[in-house]
């Protein structure tokens, strides 16, 4: 069950390590560690009896690996322990290695694999360089591995892998997950993730408060429609129509209409015959922008589907100007490539990899930083989109969404996008929740259609997803069990 921000919060490594000192004013620090390691050997335990190398390194990921090791060893389990280096003395680590009875090996790539499970207990929150050598060869050869907080080798704040890093079958994480067990290519590497409760005292989450979470329900709330909407209180929704690509800008209507907005039109002074053809409840105007703009109603504007150049050219400049919240994808984005400031007084940008490239430059290993300060430069809501679609906004809130399947990777899918955007937006909703419960929704209506999905099946599934949204939404604050 999802409960509200403040359970879905990720806490990237230097803020754990924060969340750490600070809970060490509060309780005995040593507490924490024979919780986590009590929480491995708990998870371990779930996957039956079998003979176990627990790999431990120097710091406090090694320390829970020795509670592990000694409860699982209490338990009769076979357990053998390997360590690279002595924990520093006095630290809690050396606390649980002095607890540990039974011999200690050194690292050995055979034993690994011989072993019929693995405790990656080497690194976590405090991976400071690549994983190499003896350690990436050891723990290449684990046959099955239940990793502690992190697979070693994963960065947490950004999920890139650093050196190598093993996939586990199952991961545990401790208080609260991390950006880099959402983000990619980390996420495929943890198999099962569990966060384990660890006594983190309350205080922490108040005065260590990361601004970065994963995107579900509960961090947003959908509105809830009463006697007394209408179409326009439910939201106006326009998109610019381009004169050739008109599919993509009837993608982006049919996004905003199955997303709930009470009212959408069709900005098309040319090539309006072709989109009358369409749709019977999507309205088409055919008068010139500036006479549109004039329509105070008109609020919300997708603009960049399926338009070429010149196109944004026209629209584009003119809805800035009028002050209109903008969601600028695709063309519009292309036509501002190394010069990102063209799109300041947008609402939000929705651009993929390559766009986002273009726009900003390469994003590197840290994509969640990328697109922060891409956010923060422009002064919207950067959206990069991907399996692990990122949402940042200027004030360097940022979320990590991970419901997308792989088969909603397909033509048309991103203009759908940019509509059930425009629609949340256009029904009150502030622009970062609009962007997160947008993408949410779309991840859903994917799962919805299922594999093979095209781009018009999505339309047809985003009322069942914005019903469950509502629903977990309700159910996380208790109102339906
Ligand atoms: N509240 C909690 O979440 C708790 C988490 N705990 C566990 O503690 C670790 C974090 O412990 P920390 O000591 O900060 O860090 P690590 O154990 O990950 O490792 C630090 C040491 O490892 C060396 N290191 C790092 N990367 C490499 C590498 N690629 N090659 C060689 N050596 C490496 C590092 O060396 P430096 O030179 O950088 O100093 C350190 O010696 C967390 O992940 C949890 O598992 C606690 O149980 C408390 C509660
Ligand atoms: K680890």
């Amino acid at each position: 069950m999802s409960t509200g921000p403040d359970d879905l919060v990720l806490y990237a490594p230097e803020e754990m390590a924060a969340a750490d000192r600070l809970a060490a004013t509060l309780m005995p620090s040593f507490t924490l560690m024979r919780n986590a390691g009590r929480a491995v050997a708990r998870a371990a335990l779930q996957l039956g009896p079998q003979r176990t190398l627990v790999l431990c390194g120097p710091g406090g990921n090694g320390g829970d690996g020795y509670v592990a090791a000694t409860l699982l060893a209490q338990q009769g389990w076979p357990v053998e322990v390997a360590a690279l280096a002595e924990p520093r003395p006095g630290s809690d680590a050396a606390q649980a290695r002095a607890g540990w009875h039974g011999p200690i090996r050194g690292f050995d790539p055979e034993r690994a694999a011989a072993a019929d499970l693995v405790i990656d207990a080497v690194y976590g929150a405090g991976l400071s360089r690549p994983v190499e050598g003896l350690v990436a060869e050891t723990l290449s050869r684990a046959r099955r591995v239940l990793a502690v907080d992190v697979p070693s080798g994963i960065d947490g704040a950004t999920g890139a892998v650093r050196g190598m890093a093993p996939v586990a079958e199952l991961t545990v994480t401790f208080f609260r997950a991390k950006p880099g067990h959402w983000l990619l290519p980390g996420r495929e590497h943890l198999g099962r993730l569990v966060v384990a409760d660890i006594g983190m005292p309350e205080q922490v989450l108040r005065d260590v408060a990361p601004r970065c979470w994963e995107n579900r329900p509960g961090l947003w709330h959908l509105r809830v429609l009463t006697v007394h909407d209408h179409k326009y209180s439910r939201g106006v929704v326009s998109i610019c129509g381009g004169g050739n690509m008109t599919g993509a800008a009837r993608l982006a209507a049919g996004g905003a209409r199955g997303a709930g907005a009470g009212l959408v039109r069709l900005a098309a002074e040319h090539g309006a015959d072709l989109y009358r053809t369409g749709a019977p409840g999507l309205i088409v105007d055919e008068a010139p922008l500036e006479e549109l703009l004039a329509d105070e109603r008109r609020k919300v504007w997708v603009c960049g589907p399926g338009l070429a150049g010149d196109e944004v050219e026209a629209s584009l400049p003119a809805l800035l100007r009028g002050g209109r919240q903008v969601i600028a994808d695709a063309g519009a984005l292309t036509g501002s490539a190394g010069d990102p400031g063209r799109l300041r007084g947008a609402a939000v940008l929705t651009p993929h990899a390559g766009e986002f490239a273009r726009l900003f430059g390469g994003p590197g290993d840290d994509r969640l930083g990328a697109a922060r300060c891409a956010a923060a430069e422009v002064g919207a809501v950067v959206l990069l989109k991907g399996s692990d679609s990122i949402i940042a906004a200027p004030d360097g809130r940022a979320a990590i969404n991970a419901n997308a399947p792989p088969w909603l990777g397909t033509a048309g899918a991103g203009d759908v996008l940019s509509g059930v955007i425009a629609a949340l937006l256009a029904g009150g909703m502030a622009p970062f929740e609009a962007t997160c419960a947008g993408v949410w929704l779309h991840g859903e209506a994917a799962n919805i259609a299922g594999e093979g999905l095209l781009a018009e099946d999505l339309l047809r599934c985003l009322p069942l997803a914005a019903r469950r949204a509502r629903g977990s939404a309700l159910a996380s604050a208790g109102a339906v069990s």
